[in-house]
């Protein structure tokens, strides 16, 4: 279990505060307003943003003193940060070894999750040879190859076209259960998110102000995820 209790940051513009769990095997959705807070939020939990105060922890262990490379998790970017010269292969195995040597074992590995990612038949390809939605393929496939239990993802999927979207997040879906992560993924195409996620986050000003399933989004309750829902179709008939 991920949890944290009012972990919090200042900022000379917004303080953020936040308290949130999230179990294995369930993908949290993080929606909200462009500097509502969520990519500090990722950042406090992967260990790239100051935290002030609160505590964070997972299965009972701070997290708080451990560097990002020490903590149990693994972060995927919108920017997938692929390297343009290296093979797929290479892309995925960076996950594992920074030095590209790879043991039998590891080379397994990398096999196994291209299978799993449906990208085994583009291992000896270059990024700049690959659709967009491949290359998130590959960057997914990099953070998974890791095996570490907490996935973070900063809107990674976003620029894809729609059923690319699609096709990801039911990718992630399988995974996620397969391997029983605990992610938590930013997006800003909420109603999507809504049909794979276990749990959606509403946040605003530095806070999550509203928490709850997908129906969080037909019936919310506050007034600011109605202006960011920005339509009065979502608001249920009373
Ligand atoms: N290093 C920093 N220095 C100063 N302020 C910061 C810093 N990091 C975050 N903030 C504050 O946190 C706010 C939230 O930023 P953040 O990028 O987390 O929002 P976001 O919800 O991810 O927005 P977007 O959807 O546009 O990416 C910023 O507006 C800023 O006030």
């Amino acid at each position: 279990m991920l949890t944290l209790t009012d972990l919090a940051a200042s900022y000379p513009e917004q303080t953020q505060c936040f308290s949130l769990t999230a179990a294995p095997g369930t993908i949290t959705a993080l929606i909200g307003p462009s500097g509502a807070g969520k990519s500090t939020l990722l950042a406090m939990i992967g260990g790239f943003a100051r935290v002030d105060s609160g505590t964070l922890s997972f299965n009972g262990n701070s997290l708080l003193p451990l560097t990002p490379a020490e903590r149990p998790i693994t972060t995927l970017f919108q920017d997938n940060n692929l390297f343009w010269h290296m093979s797929v292969q290479q892309n995925i195995a960076i996950g594992l070894n920074a030095g590209l040597r790879l043991n039998e074992q590891q080379q397994q590995q990398v096999q196994d999750v291209a299978l799993r990612l449906g990208i085994d038949g583009l291992l000896s390809r270059k990024p700049a040879q690959l659709s967009g939605g491949q290359q998130q393929r590959v960057g997914l496939a990099r953070c998974l190859v890791r095996n570490r239990p907490v996935l973070l993802l900063d809107e990674p999927f976003s620029a894809l076209d729609p059923a690319l979207r699609y096709e990801l997040l039911q990718l992630l879906r399988e995974q996620t259960n397969r391997m029983q992560l605990t992610v938590l993924m930013i997006t800003h195409h909420p109603s999507e998110a809504a049909g794979v996620a276990n749990q959606m986050a509403f946040i605003h000003n530095g806070r999550i102000l509203e928490l709850g399933d997908g129906e969080l989004l037909s019936a919310p309750r506050t007034t600011e995820l109605r202006a960011y829902l920005g339509t009065t179709a979502v608001i249920r008939e009373e």
